[in-house]
Parts: C-alpha cells; structure tokens; sequence
C-alpha cells in the first residue's frame, strides 16, 4: 500500500460545505498499486477551506473548485468503464483496438458531468437574494442546457425561459440559469425539469408567481426511432399570478415570444 499525502494543513480553518465535491488533490490517497481494483479512501482530517478564501486558489493547490459547479461524487466511474466495454463488446467492436482503448474512461467522465446533478440541491443557488422595491416581472430568457432524456439515455438540448414576480426580493439572475444548468444534468423528462425549475423558484423566492417555458429537441425523436428532426417539444409551468390571472400570464408569455 503506497500512501500519498497533501501538503493541505489538517486542521483547515472553516468547514468545507458539505455540499460541494472536496478536489482530489485535498484527499489523502491510499492506494494499493498492486490491486486492479484501486480505491481511493477520503480521510477526513484534510478538509481545504472553503470556496472563495485565498487558500481555495490555484497559486497553493494548482486549481480552482468553483463551489457553483454541480459535482456527483457517487459516480462510479470503473462500473461504467466496465458496462461502455461490454457494450462495446455486444455490437461487434473489438474495445482493444486502438481508437477504443480510451472510449469507456471517456464515456464514464461524460456521465460524470452528464449526471452531476443528480443528487445536488439547485435550490442553493437561490440562497442568496437581495431585498428590492421592484414587483414587476422579472424574466431570464433564452437559457440553453442540454439534458439527458431518461428513456433512451439521448440528450435533449434546447432553452428555457424563467420568469417571476418578486415580493420584496429578487435573486442574482445569473443564478436563475445556474438552477437550470444543474437541474438539468440529471436523467429525466422535460415535463420534470420545467416543474422543478418553477417549484425551486417559486420556493425559495417566494415569488407571487412563476413561469417556466422550455421548449428543446429531443435526439431520440430526431436521430432513431420516429427521425423528426426539426420537432420542438415545448413546455411550461405557471404558478401564483401567472397560472391565476390571465392578464399576467399573457403578459409573461408576450415578453417570453417578443421578438429581440
Ligand atoms: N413525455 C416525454 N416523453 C419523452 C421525453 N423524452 C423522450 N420521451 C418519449 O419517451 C417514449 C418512450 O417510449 P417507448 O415506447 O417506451 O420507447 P421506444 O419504443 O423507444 O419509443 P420510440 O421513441 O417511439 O421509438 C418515446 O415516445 C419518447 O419520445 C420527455 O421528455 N417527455
Ligand atoms: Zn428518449
């Protein structure tokens, strides 16, 4: 057993949430190099300080972990490898032949960053909020994102629209299409992902109301099975004012359809 050690001090100054993923060079590895089945083990005594101190800069640990970043750290990348290999296997391919070898570790990383929401909270990016005198609408339009449709494991990738109605606070709006971003990377259906966008908004701003539109291309209608390329699957979600009074709501949709 070969034991590798950070030079990270053991007792770190603040708590490293428990939230984010902790960078791989923070963990003390233990490796067995003569075991195929390496595992590397946390041990929790080195925890790196949290996001946006100095020490979290890539001059002392040669990187930067961005605490917004969605990470699922229950991926298990071997077992993919091992399942993209059997695949590769089961439609006639030769997975040793050269252009091959690196594919199963490079289709586990995909699913890694594919999947990296799965067991996140998106909701902490509406944490932080800023109180304001505005109660009119507030929309972020024109959201891209690329998810993955639970069905057939084939991304469907196009763009959503959130709007709401603040009630004395309003949310950074880059955060609007961090919710997004995360939600996404998980494998579902579309109707999924617009109700859980509007929920979180609507939670965690306790906004007067909601609207959530994703319209998107879904691979498995275009590229197999039906081949409709060019079909747009569009959705929405109201809440509060904008599912309850048509006025709001067709001034909503107006701003979402307005032409730039
Ligand atoms: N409602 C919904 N359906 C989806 C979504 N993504 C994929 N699907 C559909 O899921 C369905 C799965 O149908 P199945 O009959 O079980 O699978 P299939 O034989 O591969 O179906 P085809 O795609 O028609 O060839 C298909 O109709 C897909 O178009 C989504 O986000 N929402
Ligand atoms: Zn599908």
């Amino acid at each position: 057993m070969v034991k590798r050690e950070s030079n990270i001090p053991a007792s770190p100054p603040h708590p490293w949430p428990e939230h984010l993923p902790r960078p791989l060079e923070t963990y003390n590895l233990e490796v067995d190099v003569h075991d195929s089945s390496t595992e590397c083990s946390t041990n929790g005594s080195a925890s790196p300080a949290p996001a946006g101190s100095e020490s979290d800069m890539s001059a002392e640990h040669g990187f930067f972990v961005d605490p917004n970043e969605a990470h699922n750290e229950r991926v298990d990348l071997k077992a993919i490898e091992s399942a993209v290999r059997v695949i590769l296997k089961a439609v006639g391919e030769d997975p040793n032949r050269e252009g091959l070898l690196e594919t199963p570790a490079r289709v586990a990383r995909m699913y890694a960053e594919m999947f990296a929401g799965l067991k996140s909270d998106p909701g902490r990016h509406l944490a932080k909020v800023f109180t304001e005198d505005y109660d009119e609408i507030v929309l972020v339009r024109d959201i891209s994102f690329c998810s993955m449709c639970e069905h057939h494991l084939l991304p469907f990738t196009g763009k959503a629209h959130i709007a709401y109605l603040p009630s004395g606070k309003v949310v950074g709006l880059s955060k609007l299409a961090r919710v997004v971003e995360e939600v996404a990377r998980r494998p579902q259906v579309q109707e999924r992902l617009t109700q859980t966008v509007a929920n979180l908004v609507e939670e965690k701003l306790s906004a007067r109301g909601v609207a959530v539109v994703v319209e998107s291309t879904h691979s498995c209608m275009t590229m197999r099975g039906v081949r409709k390329p060019g079909s747009l699957c569009l959705t929405s979600a109201m809440r509060g004012a904008f599912r309850d009074d048509p006025k709001s709501r067709a001034e909503v949709l107006g701003l979402i359809n307005r032409e730039s």
